[in-house]
């Protein structure tokens, strides 16, 4: 491993410990974005307020520390290797509003219940992460939106509200944002590692209205299996394994906002990390190889990914490669395809063929929801759950035929009761998404569908 992904542990030297001198700091280029190309910036009225903003945020305690980011940059290697899964998972846009202790624990359980089928059905480890503690902006097609508004960006950037005033991108956001997703950490860092996520408690995920689902029974079967493989392992004499009482679960978020990254990205020995979240991607919108949001993830140590819409040219996942991962670190960059069922199976195959014939070691994952959203008769942005199936079959397809490990997922869902996306056992339809149409911006998995598409892909792992 080359000298500069060595791990710096605790005790090493602490984030603002060092007397690093202008110079050094400026050594990193972690403020080059700022001179580059740059798709999706907010539109912020006054820079002051950005800058005064920005001095807050450089010097609050970071979100996550740099040794789990190590970790999971770590975990991730093994998922490069074959060896693990990625799920990734969570809303689609985190509001203010809805980080309360119930919403976060749903979307948590639904997470928990989804890698309990994946570990089980496919005898791997489950990498999890949440689309959590940060993913408060949004990339918009278009300015403006059907109301001829400012577009919602974000709650970290403007106000969902439908109103001109509440439309205005507002930098003060950013601290709200921040105090947000580090109190949205801190529960889950409390709850996951303080017994909800024990195994033994397998059937407490299974909650209320998904329980009775068929999904629900068919994973309260595997939960019967699992208190009988724990029985067992107790007679055995196997009684407290830790492994089976905690889960950790990482928090992501698309890097879209730099004007928050940026000051929440540390120096710690001889690198520099994004302390914002422990995994940052760039998505389908900014993920220009000159741009400024693929400067900034090459700077940071973080394990980062990419989104790769239909368009994507094997070349350009080759440069994407050299410039994002020039040490070629398993685990450090994920390529996630969101390709649409339609064209998964033609645009994905040179892609990974080109990828693996160079030797680069990235983690590849399926997101089956951004290529297949759709507008219903009823004028609602959904998605069906036959087309984010068949995409995921498609994925599956492309790697087993090339021999390439299929290595995670990245859904938005959530673990409430929602009518967002078209179909799974529930059958929803058209003139079912009003009845609890809740996503602030993209349509979600409920936890049904979530469960759903967790057994099918248990299964061709399996297979
Ligand atoms: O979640 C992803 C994007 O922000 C979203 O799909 C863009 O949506 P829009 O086309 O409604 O702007
Ligand atoms: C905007 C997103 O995806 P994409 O960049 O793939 O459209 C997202 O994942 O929130």
């Amino acid at each position: 491993m080359p000298e500069q992904w060595h791990h710096f542990r605790y005790p090493g030297p602490e984030i603002g410990h060092q007397a690093l001198t202008q110079d050094e700091i400026d050594a990193f280029g972690l403020d080059r974005w700022r001179e580059l190309p740059r798709a999706q910036t907010p539109p912020w009225p006054d820079p002051s307020v950005v800058d005064e903003v920005a001095s807050v945020l450089n010097t609050v305690p970071p979100i996550v520390a740099p040794y789990e980011v190590d970790q999971l940059r770590d975990r991730l290697a093994l998922v490069a290797d074959g060896k693990a899964f990625l799920l990734q998972g969570g809303d689609c846009a985190e509001t203010f509003a809805d980080n309360t202790e119930s919403h976060l624990l749903a979307n948590a359980r639904t997470l928990l219940q989804m890698a309990v089928v994946l570990t089980y059905g496919a005898s791997l480890p489950v990498v999890k992460v949440g689309r959590v503690a940060g993913q408060y902006t949004k990339p918009r097609s278009s300015a403006l939106d059907a109301l001829g508004l400012p577009a919602y960006r974000g709650d970290m950037i403007n106000s969902l509200d439908p109103d001109p005033q509440a439309r205005i991108a507002d930098p003060q956001r950013m601290i709200r944002a921040y105090a947000n997703a580090s109190s949205a950490m801190n529960m889950l860092r409390a709850y996951l590692g303080g017994g909800m996520a024990d195994l033994h408690a397998v059937h407490d995920w299974n909650k209320g209205f998904v329980r009775d689902s068929a999904a629900g029974q068919r994973y309260e079967a595997i939960g019967r299996e699992i208190d009988r493989a724990m029985g067992f392992m107790k007679a055995c004499g196997v009684n407290d394994d830790e492994a089976l009482r905690s889960v950790t679960l990482y928090c992501s978020h698309e890097a879209l906002a730099l004007e928050y990254e940026r000051p929440l990205t540390r120096i710690v020995g001889p690198r520099a990390y994004g302390l914002s979240g422990h995994f940052l991607w760039v998505g389908e919108r900014t993920r220009q190889l000159d741009g400024a949001h693929i400067d900034y993830i090459s700077r940071i140590a973080n394990p980062i990914g990419v989104k790769l819409g239909p368009t994507t040219s094997p070349d350009y996942a080759i440069e994407l490669c050299e410039k994002l991962n020039p040490d070629n670190i398993p685990g450090r960059l994920t390529l996630i395809a969101r390709m649409g069922n339609g064209k998964v199976r033609e645009a994905l195959p040179a892609i990974v063929e080109k990828v693996t014939a160079s030797g680069a070691r990235v983690v590849w994952q399926c997101d089956p929801m951004h290529g297949n959203t759709i507008e219903s008769s009823n004028g609602y942005k959904t998605r069906h759950f036959d087309r984010i199936v068949d995409e995921v079959l498609g994925y599956f397809a492309v790697h087993r035929d090339l021999g390439t490990h299929p290595g995670g997922l990245h859904v938005e869902l959530t673990g409430e009761d929602v009518t967002e996306c078209l179909g799974g056992a529930q059958a929803i339809e058209d003139a079912d998404l009003p009845g609890r149409y809740e996503t602030a911006c993209d349509p979600r998995l409920n936890t049904q569908q979530s469960l759903e598409l967790a057994f099918l892909v248990a299964e061709m792992l399996r297979g």
